[in-house]
């Protein structure tokens, strides 16, 4: 697998607070990587460094073993972004006209049919001619996300993409994302708080904790390392668990021999939601 972005003993602080603190990895091309942590643990941070639109204090971030900084301009017909609360599109134009304004810039010669039918597929045709000063967030974020398509970067990054999508658009754009890594080999880098993406998109996960990684690798690996089976027995005044099944069998006798009525005696897998929180709260 290739490597394509190399993180090295990356630190940023704001003002004496130190934010992401000595942090190194790799980013593989065509895998989806996920970027995790709790709110401020420092995601968008980290995002706006590989972007070079925020300096880090220290430590390096190389782009195929070649310094960030020696990109320039090349660096953003490498890469596209979506990033949280971003408004990259222009109010006083319409839908229609922010999508040539923008494969205008990218030199991307688009037929107006094409257009009309990556709004389709978002359900944004009825606001095709629409200002996009009047459209909703979840409607400025689909916009957002087909312009940031048009030029046809090899990396994306995605911060939060799911926020204020609706069900069909949160589906339809959890489709697109791991079309683009699968069938065109396409990087993307995505933070998010959703379950539902993590576990439909997620080839590996990165979890920031304090400014530090405290989990990196494959997302198989980050469940199977967290599972934990448990029971749970649920009587009309309590409810009891167990990790150790015989233990729970010999609960569950002795509450019936004090006349409890039990309500249900069930076998748990720890969801991601639960090793998430744990983590949090970790944090
Ligand atoms: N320009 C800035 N100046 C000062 N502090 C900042 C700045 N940008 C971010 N921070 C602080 O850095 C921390 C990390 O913020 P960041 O936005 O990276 O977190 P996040 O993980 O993306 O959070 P969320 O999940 O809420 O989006 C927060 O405490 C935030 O207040």
């Amino acid at each position: 697998m290739k490597e394509i972005i190399k993180v090295s003993h990356l630190s940023k602080s704001f003002e004496d607070n130190p934010i992401i603190k000595d942090i190194s990895f790799s980013v593989n091309e065509g895998e989806i990587f996920i970027i995790l942590g709790k709110n401020g643990a420092g995601k968008t941070t980290l995002i706006k460094m590989l972007l070079h639109i925020l300096a880090q204090d220290s430590g390096e971030i190389d782009y195929y073993g070649q310094a960030i900084a020696t990109y320039g301009q090349k660096l953003y017909e490498m890469t596209s972004a979506v990033l949280e609360n971003a408004e990259n599109t222009y109010g006083y134009l319409t839908a229609i006209e922010n999508i040539e304004y923008f494969a205008a810039l990218y030199q991307r010669k688009i037929k107006k049919q094409e257009i009309l039918q990556l709004l389709e597929q978002f359900d944004l045709a009825e606001a095709a001619n629409k200002r996009v000063f009047n459209f909703s967030r979840g409607m400025k974020q689909k916009l957002s996300i087909i312009c940031s398509l048009l030029n046809d970067a090899k990396i994306l990054f995605l911060d939060e993409p799911t926020l204020g999508l609706d069900f069909k658009a949160n589906r339809d754009l959890l489709d697109m994302v791991k079309k683009m890594s699968k069938e065109h080999n396409k990087t993307i880098i995505l933070t998010t708080h959703q379950t539902d993406v993590i576990k439909s998109l997620a080839d590996r996960v990165l979890l920031l904790n304090k400014g530090e990684i405290s989990f990196l690798g494959k997302y198989e690996s980050f469940i199977q390392e967290n599972s934990l089976v448990y029971y749970l027995i649920n009587t009309n005044t309590d409810s009891y668990q167990l990790t150790d099944e015989n233990l729970a069998d010999e609960k569950l006798k002795k509450l019936i021999e004090e006349g409890e009525k039990i309500i249900s005696y069930e076998k748990h897998d720890r969801s991601i939601e639960e090793i998430l929180i744990d983590y949090y709260k970790g944090g």
